[in-house]
């Protein structure tokens, strides 16, 4: 089973951007984790601040992957281009936001992403991210 997790904008500063908000914790420390509790699954981790480059790794591994799991980061609210890639391939993509996006600023309560992909997992932190490879998974 392959799994590719894709975080955009400004993920990379997990752990220092706004605590209060995303935690204290680094992503790729957290990668690790996931890496150790699922020995069994090919699980492959991509970061961009580029909205193409979101796109080019859909599109990348969109045909034979088993699954995507997605923090579009800002790109969720905004980006057509990217919920339309989501819609061209065949891999499903589970959308995770580590703070509940409804229950913060209105223009958040949009999600472009969202409604293409086989569900969304917002609020829960960094285990979010555990919780759709659960649901890909189940299948
Ligand atoms: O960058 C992010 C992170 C986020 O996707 C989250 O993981 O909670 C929520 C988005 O609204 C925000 O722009």
């Amino acid at each position: 089973m392959k799994i590719q997790i894709i975080n955009g904008p400004n993920l990379n500063l997990l752990g220092i951007r706004e605590p209060g908000v995303y935690g204290n914790r680094s992503f790729e420390e957290y990668f690790k984790e996931l890496q150790d509790r699922y020995k069994d699954i090919e699980l492959t981790y991509f970061q961009s601040n580029v909205e193409g480059e979101l796109i080019n790794k859909l599109h990348e591994v969109g045909f034979s992957f088993d699954g995507i799991i997605l923090n579009g980061g800002g790109y969720t609210h905004t980006s057509v281009a990217i919920a339309d890639a989501i819609s061209g391939i065949n891999t499903p993509v589970v959308e995770v936001h580590v703070s509940n996006i409804y229950a913060r600023e209105e223009f958040r309560h949009v999600s472009l992403t969202g409604k293409n992909c086989k569900g969304v997992l917002t609020g829960f932190g960094l285990d979010g991210y555990r919780l759709a490879i659960e649901s890909l998974l189940a299948g």
